[in-house]
């Protein structure tokens, strides 16, 4: 504690009057009060000891959102102050539960020593200030990231006309893309980023606003002044950030751009006060655009969470056999952007391919990368001054893997064990990874080896983490206070003999220092006439007595000068390494994606082993082509529920030569939804260079995936299951092109049987003529089968399924042509619905099916012939011919003594026993 006032004890005793009237504050509250400004919407941490504590407002909504104690200190204006705190030791705790509830948080530390404010006064206050304001985009530490997704802050710049840009950073790695987006674009661009906080102007123009209003709720919006956006401003703040005279330099960047790069490049320096990451210079995203998945086809197509949000169950957690944080990540902006660039798709599957053949010298690979720490995060916490000497260490050993690598792939690549000539993408990785263009790590990886000890503090201030033989001052210093240690050692010998006392002993703590500590009983002794020269008395307690020597104290002052002499050394040798090691900052950074591009093959090559993955060909042609596809999340989860082997179907809809719309009908849980997601998963797979779930696939390159699988209400923004169906569906038929790849689930079951027809019918017509595109189109409008013998391009397809003793058995087998009904009411009986309902709905069934209903006549004959459903129910089998029953019909009671009765009873039995 700095010794002056609590802020809140400031204010007054009853003074204060204004916030403003800085003559009724004290000095601590006025200091407060100004910070808090600063501090603008985020909760103000404002340090005092140990402890950071929260006052006012941002007490009453932390102590909620933490479920810690609100308490109240002092008096504002008359009320008391709420307050609340947490220990500095454990915060980031509560700031992990803080962001993730939405909140943004200013760290307000102490930047003098208490001991500096009090040479101002007794009641000067210690000098305070914001040294960094922690939002959900611009998180470092490992406790508040997630370490197998990126952590995007985004930037949107919206011009009131033409297109706008995208810019963002994971300030945790350091990563920085811009490119340029339309309204139209921007839902899926955020959809493919998923950013954890967007910055945009304060008031977007009318389209904008419609694409920003479909954003999902994981994305914190944080506003800001147009200003913000400003070009010039902007070039200016970039040119100054990366030393350059232009950004030419990396590359041509329209001026919206460099607008959105500058608001991005102003935020984080705001956020980070100053400090700034060692962010990569600005590029557009990766060569040969991505393929356009938007948001609702990522979330029908269950990329990266399943529909309910869980990670398990997407086709991410399916196919992501990555071993380290790095490598995780980027699998996940593989699958967010799929390429469309046939050659840079090829050299995916080249270093893929590669990786499959060499199977032990992948398994070694993998095992050194599963050890590797998270060199990116770790460069970029030292960058911001927030790192510590294990982020050093955390370098020198991912730089070292990085190497022994390297080892590794030169062996395989010189024809040891392989052999095809390496990838062209994995020998540009293994240069980064030795950084051959930058002379080599081997002196970095030389100083950190000498200068870093083995055990290791978490922050450099608490000092012990520089090796010895590093440095001839600082071993030298250490021997002094090593030395002083011994001969303290010595000395309680010495004082023991002295005094005569075996019990006494020279300890330590932080308020006396060194002592000579006895049992209480001794105290005369010590104080008596023969020691009192020699011990002198510093405290009595219960069970003993504690004094120093002149020797003692001497030697405490030489440890503590040597501790501080020892440490301040470490911190400037720190510093320098920091320094040393920030300026091959681009070099590990490319060195960090290097280990994560091998990591990302290596897992797919994995992968593609393990589950029988088949190398896709992916051209420029229309073709598109699966033998034997599987769906690589579905086949999974029935290997794992042990529910036999999942059956693998062919899809052909290669626009020359084969229909290239497939319109799939067979009953409900046939597999219609599992075919149509494969096909699209299947696509999406191939162009992220990855190898498919396939006997072979050959696909001619699809700009943009469209998939509508099962609509579902979307109340929160007021729209029906239907309209929402709607509203997807015309994006579809207004956007996809002859590249597209269209997946619908059951157009138009949300309303009226006719106009569902009516819609749905509609709807292949304009996607044969008009789109043109591939597509597999699931219906349980059987009308539309007629379809295909006008549409040319539309061919029938069915889910194969065969009745077995009454009930229906699922093949999951698409054959050709239209199925030949629906089973819906077998399926029913299957899921357990009550066997009288079961009765009833086939008996509406049959009626339906001989066409009595096709009228309101009709309907209401249908009403009026179908007995009550009760009576259905309740009106038992009639047994008319049974003998049991004439047997008992015949039997005349009043006619029969006791015995006949009893035998009429027996041989009763009997003929029911006989099954009559
Ligand atoms: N090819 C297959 N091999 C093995 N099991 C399969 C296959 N396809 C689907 N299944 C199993 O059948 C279940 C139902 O499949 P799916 O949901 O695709 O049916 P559906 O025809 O779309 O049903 P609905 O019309 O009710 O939506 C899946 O959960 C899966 O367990």
């Amino acid at each position: 504690m700095d010794g002056s006032a609590h802020p809140s004890e400031i204010g007054d005793k009853g003074k204060a009057t204004a916030l403003k009237d800085a003559k009724a504050l004290t000095p601590m509250m006025a200091q407060y009060l100004e910070i808090r400004e600063q501090a603008g919407d985020a909760l103000l941490f404002y340090r005092m000891g140990d402890f950071y504590e929260l006052f006012f407002d941002d007490a009453v909504k932390a102590a909620a959102a933490l479920d810690i104690t609100l308490t109240k200190r002092g008096q504002h204006q008359g009320e008391a102050i709420p307050m609340c705190g947490v220990p500095h030791h454990s915060h980031e705790n509560y700031l992990a539960r803080l962001i993730r509830a939405g909140f943004k948080v200013a760290i307000c530390e102490q930047t003098e020593d208490p001991a500096e404010a009090k040479k101002r006064g007794s009641k000067s206050v210690v000098r305070r200030e914001i040294v960094r304001f922690v939002t959900p985009g611009t998180l470092t530490e490992d406790s508040l990231l997630e370490a197998r997704s990126h952590n995007f802050l985004a930037a949107l710049h919206a011009p009131r006309t033409g297109a706008g840009a995208l810019a963002w950073a994971d300030v945790s790695s350091g990563e920085l893309c811009v490119a340029s987006v339309t309204a139209e674009t921007l839902g899926s661009q955020l959809a493919a980023l998923a950013p954890k906080e967007l910055l945009t102007p304060e008031a977007p123009g009318g389209d904008w606003v419609a694409a920003l209003d479909a954003m999902g709720e994981e994305t914190c919006v944080t506003p800001q002044a147009r200003t913000f956006f400003d070009v010039a401003n902007a070039e200016e703040r970039l040119c100054d950030l990366y030393k350059v005279q232009a950004l030419d330099a990396f590359g041509t960047f329209a001026r919206s751009e460099i607008a959105a790069l500058g608001a991005l490049a102003a935020y984080i320096e705001l956020t980070q006060v100053g400090r700034m990451p060692a962010l990569k210079p600005p590029r557009h995203p990766a060569r040969g655009a991505a393929m356009a998945i938007d948001a609702v086809t990522r979330t029908s197509l269950e990329l990266t969470r399943t529909q309910r949000g869980d990670r398990d169950g997407s086709l991410l957690a399916a196919i992501d056999r990555t071993v380290s944080g790095a490598g995780a990540r980027l699998l996940s902006d593989w699958m967010a952007g799929p390429l469309t660039d046939i050659d840079a798709i090829r050299r995916r599957q080249q270093a893929i391919a590669w990786l499959v053949e060499a199977r032990p010298l992948r398994g070694d690979i993998r095992e050194r990368l599963a050890a590797t720490p998270d060199i990116a995060r770790a460069l970029s916490r030292l960058a911001l001054g927030r790192g510590g000497p294990r982020d050093l260490a955390a370098l020198r050993d991912g730089l070292t893997a990085a190497r022994e690598l390297c080892v590794l792939l030169h062996g395989a690549a010189e024809g040891a064990p392989l052999d095809a000539p390496m990838a062209e993408m994995l020998q540009e990785a293994m240069c980064d990874l030795e950084a051959q263009s930058g002379g080599g790590f081997a002196d970095l990886l030389r100083l950190l080896n000498k200068a870093l000890a083995a055990d290791l503090p978490l922050l450099a201030r608490d000092g012990g983490f520089i090796a010895t033989g590093f440095d001839p001052g600082l071993d030298e210093t250490r021997g002094l206070r090593d030395n002083a240690r011994r001969i303290i050692a010595g000395l309680e010998d010495q004082y023991r003999q002295k005094a005569g006392i075996k019990a006494l002993k020279i300890k330590h703590n932080n308020v006396l220092g060194y002592f000579v500590e006895a049992p209480a009983s001794y105290a005369g002794t010590l104080m008596g006439a023969p020691h009192c020269d020699l011990f002198i008395h510093r405290q009595t307690l219960a069970n003993a007595v504690r004094f120093t020597t002149v020797e003692l104290s001497d030697l405490d002052s030489r440890i503590v000068r040597s501790r501080d002499t020892a440490l301040a050394r470490e911190m400037a040798l720190y510093r320098d390494l920091c320094e040393q090691t920030l300026a091959r900052a681009g070099d590990i950074a490319a060195c960090a994606d290097g280990l994560a591009l091998i990591d990302v093959c290596a897992g797919l090559a994995q992968l593609a082993e393990a589950q029988d993955y088949v190398r896709p060909q992916v051209d420029d042609s229309f073709a598109f082509e699966i033998i034997g596809g599987r769906h690589p999340v579905v086949e999974q989860t029935v290997a794992r529920a042990g529910e036999g082997a999942f059956i693998p179907n062919d899809c052909r809809l290669t626009r020359e030569d084969d229909p290239s719309l497939w319109l799939v009908t067979g009953p409900n849980m046939a597999g219609k939804s599992t075919f149509l997601r494969q096909n699209a998963l299947i696509a999406i797979l191939a162009q992220m260079g990855s190898f498919v779930p396939a006997k072979e696939a050959h696909i001619g390159v699809i700009d943009r995936v469209f998939s509508r699988v099962g609509a579902s209400d979307d109340l929160a923004r007021g729209r029906s299951t239907f309209m929402v169906e709607m509203v997807e569906t015309a994006a579809i038929l207004n956007q996809a092109g002859e590249r597209s790849l269209v997946v619908l689930d059951e157009i138009g079951r949300g309303t009226a049987t006719y106009d569902g027809l009516s819609i749905a019918w509609a709807a292949l017509e304009h996607l044969h003529e008009i789109n043109k595109c591939r597509g597999l189109f699931a219906t349980h409008y059987h009308e539309l089968t007629a379809l295909s013998s006008r549409l040319d391009r539309l061919a029938n397809v069915s889910m194969q399924v065969r009745e077995w003793k009454g009930d229906v058995v699922f093949l999951h087998e698409v054959a050709e042509g239209p199925a030949d009904r629906s089973y819906g009411v077998s399926v029913g009986r299957l899921a357990g619905l009550p066997s009288a309902v079961v009765a009833r709905a086939q008996e509406v069934l049959s009626l339906l099916e001989e066409g009595k209903v096709a009228s309101s006549a009709g309907l209401a004959t249908l009403v009026d012939d179908l007995p009550l459903f009760s009576a259905a129910v309740a009106r038992p089998k009639p047994v008319a011919d049974s003998p049991a029953l004439k047997a008992l019909a015949d039997i005349d009671p009043d006619s029969l003594s006791p015995r006949e009765a009893l035998e009429a009873l027996y041989a009763l039995k009997e003929l029911t026993r006989n099954g009559s």
